[in-house]
């Protein structure tokens, strides 16, 4: 029996209300899989808890996560809490204490329907962007100085040691020997002559140890346009945390938009928790409403399977989503449905029930 105890941090918005369809999801598959058992500890924290005691998480929050096997968690960000404490203080903090420095976000079109993109181009878009997750743009160095004064001046630095930088290279040079794919690093040296001159360096020392693995690298601007023209090319894609965050926006918008697009926030050394979401924020916009498609949320919960090592069921998931997305009339209005959150989280463990 596998017991896999998981940390469910709702957060704000539309979190809770995803989050809810994808425990749905996991316990549909506990009660099919006797080898398997999920425990749920839910904490209260984000933005409404940030408002009413002063902090986004507890003091000692970062202690009681790191005892969990994995951290679920809706997404964070309301009107009323600025969205850099929403984010430097619960999402960023987790990212960062428990080093999950690869972000995994699958850019895959799971039915030909979905991508706006017209003719040839787009009809087999299956890629996975992994994005660093530690440094680069998101180091928080920076200093903001004479504030309100004429001679206002503020930095924003990008920290990009040899040790981030090569891990998560390493890390997708070593995914795409495993997968037998291609790997494209996403960068910009032409106008960042430090930092992306060095990314480029090393992409192409590591590179040396993978003569087996075919490499292209382009400019993040020029990318940007193949992702929209020609985003067949893609198989796996490795870049810095700044341009990972926009490209998959990107790429969620050419799979069916935010509400299918997953993300995982891996420590692969598995010294400490990983944590699994929809890469989507708090929707403020459409909170509170039964509008929010749940299915980004349930496809984190299979990338979650697919790390303790159950990816029969990590598939299985991915193959019901396929057959969910077959019938738009039942999906969420984002994808053109009348169905409630709810409703779609119904069906769904109604499928894998009968699976
Ligand atoms: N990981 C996170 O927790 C995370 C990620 C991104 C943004 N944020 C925060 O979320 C808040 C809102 O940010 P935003 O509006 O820029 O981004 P957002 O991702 O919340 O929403 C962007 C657009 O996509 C739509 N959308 C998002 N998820 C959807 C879903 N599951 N189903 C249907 N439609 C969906 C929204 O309605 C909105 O129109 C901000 O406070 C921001 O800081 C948090
Ligand atoms: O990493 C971020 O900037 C937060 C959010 O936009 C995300 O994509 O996870
Ligand atoms: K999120
Ligand atoms: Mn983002």
């Amino acid at each position: 029996m596998k017991e896999i105890n998981i940390a469910v941090i709702p957060g704000d918005g539309i979190g809770p209300e995803v989050i809810g369809e994808g425990i749905k999801i996991l316990k549909a598959i506990e009660e099919k899989d006797p080898e398997i058992s999920f425990s749920f500890t839910e904490f209260p924290w984000g933005c409404e808890y940030y408002l009413q005691q002063g902090k986004m998480m507890d003091a000692d929050g970062i202690d009681r996560l790191a005892k969990f096997d994995a951290i679920y968690l809706g997404a964070v960000g309301y009107p009323g809490v600025p969205d850099h404490i929403s984010l430097w203080d619960l999402l960023l903090k987790i990212r960062k204490s428990f080093d999950q420095y690869v972000n995994l976000r699958p850019i895959t079109l799971l039915h030909p329907e979905l991508t706006p993109l017209k003719g040839k181009s787009g009809s087999d878009i299956d890629f996975l962007v992994i994005r660093e997750n530690s440094e680069g743009e998101y180091a928080g160095a920076g200093d903001w100085l004479y504030k309100g004064k004429p001679e206002e001046v503020v930095l924003q630095t990008g920290v990009f040691s040899r040790k981030g930088t090569e891990r998560i290279i390493r890390y997708a040079y070593e995914e795409a020997r495993k997968s037998n794919r291609t790997l494209t690093s996403i960068s910009k040296g032409n106008a960042l002559q430090y930092s992306m001159v060095f990314w480029d360096e090393v992409f192409e020392e590591v590179g040396r140890e993978y003569p087996d693995v075919e490499t292209y690298s382009y400019l993040v601007d020029a990318a940007s346009l193949y992702f929209v023209t020609d985003p067949e090319r893609f198989e796996v894609v490795v870049t810095s945390n700044l341009f990972g965050d926009i490209l998959t926006d990107l790429g969620a918008a050419l799979t069916g938009g935010l509400g299918l697009a997953a993300g995982a926030n891996i420590n692969p050394e598995r010294k400490y928790p990983s944590m699994f979401e929809p890469i989507h924020g708090s929707a403020p916009d459409i909170a509170g409403k039964g509008l929010a498609n749940p299915l980004a949320s349930i496809w984190s919960a299979s990338q979650m399977l697919d790390f303790f090592g159950e990816e029969e069921w990590g598939r299985t998931v991915l193959d019901i989503m396929r057959d969910l997305l077959k019938e738009p009339e039942l999906l969420t209005p984002d994808l053109g449905g009348k169905a409630t959150t709810q409703e779609v989280g119904d069906r769904f463990a109604d499928m894998l029930k009968r699976k």
